[in-house]
């Protein structure tokens, strides 16, 4: 496979998640609706169906229920062309596209590479809309087990036969387990966060700033490499950052680990020695815990800001000195009025910088590819009509077209830096890259991610750190197979530095 198809497999085994605080909204006939607990709802399946006055069968909100369009074609010759045309022909916006046109449907059967010889069966029912989108948010009706990666599953004596909690569903008793662990230690490592970010990305800045000024334009994303796994591990663990402990070569091992699943034991032993004591006091065995631990850091945290920050620093180039401006004023007054401090409490005030992130989270979701297996036959809802699914058929979701769907979001296709500001703040819970609603908080009864809130905070701290430094910067975009690569022309430098970076 050449470079670009490995890059495409990679995106998909790359990054590839609280169940929505449901209310029942009825109990009829046709619609069976029982609590599993407060926030946790489960739709009765299968769902009764009525028929209206020409004989045409409904869904139970009342939208009229359509065969799937769309088709899987000749076993294993459709899917290689499909393969080609996927990674080659069509690249993946236009492969999704140009099959929602044909069928003038956002609800489809079609196949999803990387097809024969890599995984088993590629046929899904693809869900491209933000309405029918959201079954892949509900526990209750998918199955996730073994779907982080898709069709394609990678083998498991890759973490030492375990399997990492993110190819876990909600019903396994060890995804309760690791998810309680994971989560405590980001709760533990809360206050961390702020101060590492700000020192290693501080940093950063710098050193771009001062190779920019001795020679020349300067590229963000292999020194974003380095610095988003020194974060990682400095706001996850004590002791020295990996760049010290490992040396430079640390992010790229990690970027190998990645690829290759080759990962640099011997730190995550010695640095997670207080996570791993406490897997094992919960009756989780060290090599489970450790394995998952290094999933975690590597592939769901380093990996996936790796790709978010160019992805966001490509909007603020893209968007220029007008929105640089806004944003700079913003952050620098909040920060004046705080005594120059940068807290949670601060950049919770700074409403245009938080629309901005959630902006770009929105039009670029860094893990695109979302799967589940329907848990028994279903009704999917589109905006304009419903289809039913079989028990234990693969359902996909293509987050880059859900979340720039025009019925939900105006200009969809749109960067909006303001678009989540004031009333805009509604459409917070179309906003799906943490594989749940951005109103919603991870649990143990969901897959959504974890990571959510950090996630969030470096995307604005990012943002604060930029615009405390600077007035305006101008940058040019390029293509990585993951991610934009983005150069720094130019910095105009703030005069009055030293009295906003306290
Ligand atoms: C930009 C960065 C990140 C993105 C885009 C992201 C996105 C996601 C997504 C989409 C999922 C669900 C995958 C699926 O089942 O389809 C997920 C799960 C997960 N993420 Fe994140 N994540 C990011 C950062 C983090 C961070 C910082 C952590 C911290 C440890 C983390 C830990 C996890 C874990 C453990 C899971 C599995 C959750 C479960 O199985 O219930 N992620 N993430």
């Amino acid at each position: 496979m050449g470079t670009k198809g490995c890059a495409n497999l990679m995106h998909i085994y790359a990054i590839g998640f609280r169940l929505r605080e449901v209310h029942t909204q009825f109990i009829s006939q046709y619609h069976y609706i029982f609590h599993l607990s407060p926030s946790h709802r489960i739709h009765c399946i299968p769902m009764d169906t009525t028929k209206n006055c020409t004989g045409e069968e409904l869904s139970p909100s009342g939208l009229p229920i359509k065969p799937i369009p769309g088709s899987c074609g000749v076993p294993f010759f459709s899917p290689m062309w499909d393969r080609l045309n996927f990674y080659y022909f069509q690249g993946h916006m236009t492969y999704f596209k140009s099959r929602i046109s044909k069928h003038n449907s956002t609800v489809l059967r079609l196949n999803v590479p990387p097809g024969p010889f890599l995984s088993s069966d590629p046929r899904v029912v693809a869900v491209l809309d933000a309405s029918s989108f959201q079954v892949l948010l509900d526990s209750s009706k998918v199955d996730k087990t073994n779907t982080l990666t898709g069709t394609y599953l990678p083998p498991f004596s890759l973490y030492s036969g375990h399997r990492p909690l993110a190819y876990l569903d909600t019903t396994d008793p060890l995804h309760t387990s690791l998810k309680t662990l994971i989560t405590s230690l980001i709760t533990s490592r809360k206050d961390h966060v702020i101060p590492s970010f700000r020192e290693i990305y501080g940093s950063l800045f710098d050193n771009i700033y001062n190779i920019l000024d001795s020679s020349g334009p300067t590229e963000f994303n292999t020194l974003n490499e380095s610095a988003s796994f020194d974060f990682m591990c400095s706001a996850f663990f004590e002791g020295e950052l990996p760049s010290v402990a490992i040396g430079p070569t640390a992010s790229a091992m990690a970027l190998k680990w990645l690829f290759f699943q080759l990962h640099p034991l011997k730190y995550f032993t010695n640095a997670g020695k207080s996570f791993l004591t406490g897997a094992e006091q919960i009756g989780i065995s060290h090599n489970v815990a450790l394995h998952n631990l290094i999933f975690a850091t590597i592939f769901n945290a380093f990996g996936g800001i790796k790709i978010f920050l160019p992805f966001l620093l490509k909007f603020l180039v893209e968007a220029g000195p007008k929105l640089h401006n806004k944003l700079s004023e913003e952050i620098r007054s909040v920060v004046q009025s705080e005594n120059g401090s940068v807290t949670l409490a601060s950049l919770e005030k700074m409403n245009l910088t938080k629309s901005v992130v959630y902006e770009a989270l929105r039009l670029n979701p860094p893990v695109e590819y979302q799967y589940g297996h329907a848990r028994a036959d279903l009704i999917i809802e589109s905006h304009d009509a419903a289809y039913k699914v079989k028990k234990g058929e693969m359902i996909f979701g293509y987050q880059t077209i859900v979340t720039r769907d025009e019925k939900v979001f105006a200009n969809g296709e749109q960067f909006v830096a303001d678009r989540f500001v004031g009333e805009g703040e509604k459409l917070l819970q179309y906003v799906y890259w943490s594989n749940g609603r951005e109103t919603d908080e991870p649990a143990i009864t969901n897959k959504q991610c974890p990571g959510k809130d950090i996630v969030v905070l470096v995307g604005r701290l990012f943002v604060v750190e930029l615009f405390l430094r600077y007035d305006t910067f101008t940058g040019e975009i390029g293509e990585l197979p993951l991610e934009p690569k983005i150069t720094f022309k130019s910095f105009q430098k703030l005069k009055q530095l030293d009295a906003l970076t306290v």
